[in-house]
């Protein structure tokens, strides 16, 4: 499964005011722009943008492609889920980039709901009571049973909501309201009070106070595992089968490598390691596939509101050579873990003929991992 997070950006925030559009000002020094991009780092994004600020947008994201958005939002979407189709992405978070405050919680909480249901956005039940009013004075009531405020990001299966784009006259207000005309279920995740949009000058205030009430927490954490050779001809190490002379003994398929990144990750949430979540003495986890254990790893770090910000791997062996698979080893690390590859580090050392490494009798593996929750 590849999810994209499409951030529409295109309006000129006409109700905001200001010189600029709301989303390059700044919002405690940086584009709010800025603020919302750091949200989902790490995820693939797509930014959609006005034609006048393309250069704005290329000095603040060089590497995020760039679409050109419409005279609506949903035209922006619509044109930034077009430039996704083909691309192999099948989840798209779509996200405004007036919602500087985004938590990975809430991201967690939308993922995890779009596993069961074609659509799934975050919303708050209205609290306050509701009134109706005509010239100042209030004129009726309005029962607030079942009703709730919308906030993004709205994320949905991409095909489907692709097709509802293209059905729709294209005047809603939010992908829901598309999602929903095209028969599509939406579920309600709760929302989070501090995502709020910048819509009016005072907002920029009130968004100013809870970033600064924030404090960013950075965890890190490192594994170790060792495995020993035993008779066949290949080993598995970071995901990629490698032909050898030998192979690995182990409970599962012995891949030291992703096992020392998998306990890294643990490590970090002081979530124990592999043995605690995937005891050895259950029989389920003979032979198991250690993409399994990395990618529960992974998921927990999501739960958990963090983001994987690096991580990297050292193969300790004489034979086999790493080099030539390193590349690829990379790119399945990141894979799994649902992370840009330019995260993902693979590197090797013998240990110059000495020890149980040098003899040949096994490979260890250390990792490191930074997980950040802004
Ligand atoms: N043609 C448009 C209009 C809006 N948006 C984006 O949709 C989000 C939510 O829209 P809104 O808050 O209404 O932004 P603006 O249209 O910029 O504001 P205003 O209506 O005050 O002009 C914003 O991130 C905005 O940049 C967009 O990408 N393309
Ligand atoms: C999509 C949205 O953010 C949901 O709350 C909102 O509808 C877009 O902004 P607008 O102020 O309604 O234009």
């Amino acid at each position: 499964m590849t999810t994209a997070v499409l951030i529409v950006a295109a309006g000129r925030g006409t109700r905001a005011g200001g010189e600029i559009p709301k989303q390059w000002q700044l919002l405690r020094g940086k584009p709010v722009l800025a603020h919302t991009l750091a949200a989902f780092a790490g995820m693939r994004i797509v930014l959609a943008i006005h034609p006048d600020d393309r250069a704005r947008a290329a000095a603040l994201a060089p590497d995020i492609p760039l679409v050109e958005g419409g005279a609506t939002r949903a035209q922006s979407v619509k044109n930034a889920l077009e430039a996704l189709e083909g691309t192999g992405v099948t989840k798209v978070l779509i996200h405004d980039g007036a919602r500087p405050l985004v938590s990975r919680a809430l991201i967690a909480r939308l993922e995890a709901a779009l596993d069961a249901h074609p659509g799934a956005a975050p919303a708050l039940a209205v609290t306050d009571a509701l009134w109706r009013g005509e010239a100042g004075l209030v004129s009726g009531t309005q029962s607030r049973d079942g009703l709730y405020r919308a906030q993004t990001p709205q994320a949905f299966r991409f095909a489907e909501i692709l097709a509802a784009h293209r059905a729709h006259p294209g005047n809603a207000a939010d992908d829901v309201e598309v999602a929903r005309a095209a028969g599509l279920d939406v579920a309600i995740v709760e929302g989070d009070e501090d995502n709020l949009k910048l819509t009016f000058p005072g907002d920029f205030a009130r968004a100013g106070r809870l970033l600064e009430g924030r404090t960013m927490d950075v965890r890190m954490g490192n594994g170790y595992d060792v495995h020993a050779f035993t008779a066949g001809d290949h080993v598995w190490l970071c995901g990629v089968k490698v032909p050898h002379d030998k192979a690995l003994l182990g409970h599962s398929d012995a891949d030291v490598g992703m096992h020392a990144l998998t306990d890294a990750i643990y490590g970090a949430m002081a979530m124990g390691d592999i043995g605690r979540h995937f005891p050895p003495s259950d029989p389920q986890w003979k032979g198991a596939a250690s993409h399994i254990f990395l990618a529960h790893a992974a998921n927990m770090v999501r739960e958990k509101g963090y983001v994987i910000s690096n991580c990297d791997v050292t193969l300790v062996c004489e034979r086999p050579k790493i080099g030539p698979h390193a590349h690829a080893m990379q790119q399945e690390l990141a894979r799994i873990m649902g992370v840009e590859p330019g995260r993902v580090s693979v590197k090797a050392t013998t240990s110059e003929r000495l020890g149980f490494t040098g003899r040949e009798e096994g490979i260890a593996s250390i990792a490191t991992c930074v997980l950040v929750r802004a």
